[in-house]
């Protein structure tokens, strides 16, 4: 059953602390171009209320988790479960990615993909709208009740600008803006949607260190605020240890490690994955 904008809007969330009760659960998911295996037997859970990150090297299957994850990719094997509050679980493989997202999952690209020449407010009302009975055509043909949802999905819009600090630029054109602007442009536009789960797809690439450190604040008040649970691709370590909750490590496809990132940092099979040599070889002395 879908809800409306209204209820799915998530400004008056009450805060969700961790809990270990999972939103989303990825069970042995395998995922294959021809003969490259992409994704292999991965498992993931994201427990509501945390932030989850997914770190790992190029080419490891990160972005290729999240396109399986909202209907872009279709594994050939495994489960993905996302959980309501309510308990009811629905499987998000085979969906279409406007269906997952009518489910409560929304995402940012690695490559940014905005409206560029819409401006900031209306990329976000964009999205706010397609959550109404009326949606975005309805709106522009003016049908009954559309005005109110128009208003209500204007509103929606202008808080999340806010919420990403980018009210004073509402007005003004997506491409205009500077990158990482652009990069809180799209969390916005994903907030619009209501979702339970946000999937954030290097939200700090090409950002500078003062944008850096806005972000992970922001991240943490989507979480702590509005009450979403997020699963989190990033590169940047100091940005990972001073969010995520837990961490999973994908390396060749293959889930190597999992747990809070304290103790994912110093494992020897992440630290050989993203150095080809593990502590202990350095210590032993050992060379490749
Ligand atoms: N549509 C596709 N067709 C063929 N191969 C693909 C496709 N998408 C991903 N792959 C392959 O799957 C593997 C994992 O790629 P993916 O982009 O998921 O890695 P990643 O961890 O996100 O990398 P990066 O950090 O560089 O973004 C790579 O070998 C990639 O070439």
């Amino acid at each position: 059953m879908t809800t409306t904008l209204a209820e799915r809007t998530a400004a008056a969330r009450p805060p969700a602390p961790a809990t270990s009760d999972p939103v989303l659960q990825v069970s042995g998911v395998t995922l294959r171009f021809g003969g490259l295996v992409s994704l292999c037997e991965v498992d993931l859970t994201v427990r509501r209320g945390e932030i989850h990150a997914v770190i790992g090297p190029n080419g490891a299957g990160k972005t290729s988790l999240f396109n399986s994850l909202t209907g872009a990719y279709a594994p050939q094997e495994g489960q993905v479960l996302l959980r309501t509050d309510a308990g009811t679980e629905h499987s998000l493989l085979g969906r279409k990615p406007h269906h997952v997202n009518r489910l409560g999952v929304a995402r940012t690209f690695q490559n940014i993909r905005l409206f560029s020449a819409l401006t900031a407010l209306e990329n976000v009302k964009v999205a706010a709208e397609s959550g109404t009975r009326s949606g975005p055509l309805g709106i522009m043909l003016g049908l009954p009740r559309a005005k109110a949802e128009e208003r209500a999905a204007e509103g929606t819009a202008r808080r999340l600008l806010a919420l990403v600090g980018l009210d004073d630029r509402a007005e003004e054109r997506a491409d205009s803006l500077s990158y990482g602007d652009q990069r809180r442009l799209e969390i916005a536009r994903a907030l619009a949607t209501g979702p339970r789960l946000l999937l954030l797809d290097e939200p700090a690439a090409g950002t500078n260190p003062t944008e850096k450190r806005e972000l992970a604040a922001l991240i943490r008040r989507i979480n702590h605020e509005l009450g979403i649970s997020v699963l989190l691709i990033e590169h940047d370590m100091p940005l990972v240890t001073s969010v995520a909750d837990r961490v999973t490590v994908l390396n060749f496809g293959k889930v190597i490690a999992s747990g809070p990132p304290s103790e994912v940092q110093r494992d020897p099979a992440v630290v050989e994955a993203y150095l080809g040599t593990s502590d202990t070889d350095s210590r032993q002395g050992r060379t490749r």
